[in-house]
């Protein structure tokens, strides 16, 4: 077996990771896809340092070696507040509106990602298989081709990829997208995104694609499919037997006194649509008067890029709206809101999950999004809660038997609310049965295996 060198923005090791709670999906996948594997996950530590080194700082945590280095501040301002979260990630959001361009985002991105290849280029064996991870890292596969690095290399996009009208508007929007055609396999959540991304080179690139997505690029052969990631079932589920998933399932059951609960669980991010969530449900309970002191939102937010101007914006937004709402709805011994700005550790999210009766899901555009099928992993199978989900998350291509909602329009979700809680057991169960059918075999092990075939893959030899 190859061994995995795995490449993403952040290392976040196991046992950190636990401690701060909130880490996001990528950092809980890699994690599980390390444990299995030997290999070496490689990337930025989280921490500044004065003056760029590119000392490697190597460690063995809980069955993965990591490699990290430090970033200049400099470096991260332009390149990880800069250029990955003020200019990719609203574009490839399809938020324009936000979206920023600046020279030197650009230029502190480029800067960046060939620290990242100086300094990972000595660990790479002859037979190791590269495996990159995300926006921040585009252009790593071609500065590592420039240095002679001629392993297998892969790229997996955890985020959407926009429409070629929207991503047209970036400035060197054709060398971004060339220098991607490095890897020899690059992977998205979706068909959809794929569709997107395929649709770019037809149209600005004038390449050919084959029926199974191989492209032929400057006598390389590329392939692109979707690979859409799952959650650690195995892992996950055992968690959520554990005394401390018991523990906290009781704790806020006690707290809601036979009131319903439907639960959100989401980075502080506007791409989370977060502020529509809750105008949903107060349009809710403005529209039910019957059900509006039966029903509880707990909203999980831990603050996430907090140096960005829109996510201190959206934070400002919630917080007020928040206050609008618990204000009209609210009476001296109940708040129809609660909004909580801290992470947890899984184990406890499991138990939140479990005494939900709702799971509301509703990003605007997500990749993935790996709450929703924590969410179903997570219930009783006997008496399940139901799964409103976001018709735009990637999640929902995979979760039809989810009540799929338009999250712009407040009537849908109010509605679908309204339906959610008067489910009979028996639809509920039907639903939750195929939901956890498709969690449970499309899990993160699946993922991990489809990619790592494709790289390994002869699947473009033919053309
Ligand atoms: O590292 P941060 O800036 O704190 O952000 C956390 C992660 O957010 C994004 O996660 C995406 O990956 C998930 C797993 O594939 C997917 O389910 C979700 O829809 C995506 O939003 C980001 O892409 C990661 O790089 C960040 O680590
Ligand atoms: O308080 C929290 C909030 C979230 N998460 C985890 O963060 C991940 C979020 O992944 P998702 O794909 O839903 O969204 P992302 O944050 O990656 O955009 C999930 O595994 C959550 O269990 C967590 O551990 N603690």
């Amino acid at each position: 077996m190859s061994r995995l060198i795995v490449i993403s923005n952040r290392v976040s090791v196991p046992k950190a990771a636990g401690a701060a709670g909130a880490q996001g999906g990528l950092a809980v996948a890699l994690n599980s896809a390390l444990r299995e594997n030997r290999g070496i996950w490689f990337g930025w530590s989280g921490q500044e340092t004065e003056e760029f080194t590119g000392h490697l700082d190597m460690q063995r945590n809980d069955g993965v070696t990591t490699a990290t280095i430090d970033l200049e501040p400099q470096d991260i301002e332009e390149y990880y507040n800069g250029y990955a979260n003020r200019t990719l990630w609203p574009l490839f959001h399809y938020r324009i509106d936000l979206t920023e361009y600046d020279r030197n985002f650009g230029e502190g991105y480029e800067r960046v990602n060939r620290r990242f290849a100086d300094s990972v280029r000595p660990l790479i064996d002859q037979d190791d298989l590269i495996w990159v991870h995300d926006y921040h890292l585009l252009p790593l596969g071609s500065m590592l081709r420039t240095q002679g690095v001629k392993n297998r290399m892969g790229l997996f996009l955890h985020t959407p990829w926009p429409p070629t009208r929207l991503l047209v508007s970036l400035p060197f929007h054709e060398r971004l997208v060339e220098s991607m055609l490095a890897y020899d396999v690059i992977g998205f959540q979706t068909e959809e995104w794929l569709g997107s991304f395929l649709h770019y080179l037809e149209k600005e690139m004038g390449l050919e694609i084959s029926e199974d997505g191989c492209v032929q690029y400057q006598g390389r052969r590329i392939v692109a499919q979707a690979f859409p990631i799952g959650i650690d079932f195995a892992e996950f589920t055992q968690g959520a037997q554990s005394e401390e998933a018991q523990d906290a399932h009781d704790k806020l059951k006690a707290s809601v006194r036979g009131r319903k609960i439907l639960i959100g669980v989401d980075r502080l991010d506007y791409s989370k649509g977060l502020g529509e969530r809750f105008e949903s449900f107060s349009r809710f309970l403005a529209d039910n008067p019957e059900l509006a002191s039966k029903a509880v939102l707990l909203q999980i937010a831990p603050p996430s890029r907090g140096d960005v101007a829109s996510y201190q914006q959206i934070r400002e937004d919630l917080e007020r709206k928040t206050g609008h709402i618990n204000g009209a709805h609210a009476d001296v011994a109940f708040v129809p809101i609660r909004y909580v700005n801290r992470g947890y550790p899984r184990r406890q999210l499991a138990g939140f999950y479990r005494a939900a009766d709702v799971g509301l899901v509703t990003p605007l555009r997500d990749g993935m999004n790996l709450v929703a099928k924590e969410y179903v992993a997570a219930q009783n199978e006997e008496d399940p809660g139901v799964l409103i989900l976001s018709q735009f998350a990637g999640a929902a291509l995979q979760m039809e038997d989810a009540l799929l909602v338009n999250p712009h329009s407040l009537e849908d979700v109010s509605e679908t609310i309204k339906r959610a809680l008067a489910m009979p057991l028996e639809e509920r169960r039907a639903r939750h049965d195929k939901l956890l059918d498709s969690v449970r075999s499309e899990d993160v092990v699946h993922w991990r295996e489809q990619f790592v075939r494709a790289l390994h893959g002869t699947h473009c030899d033919a053309i």
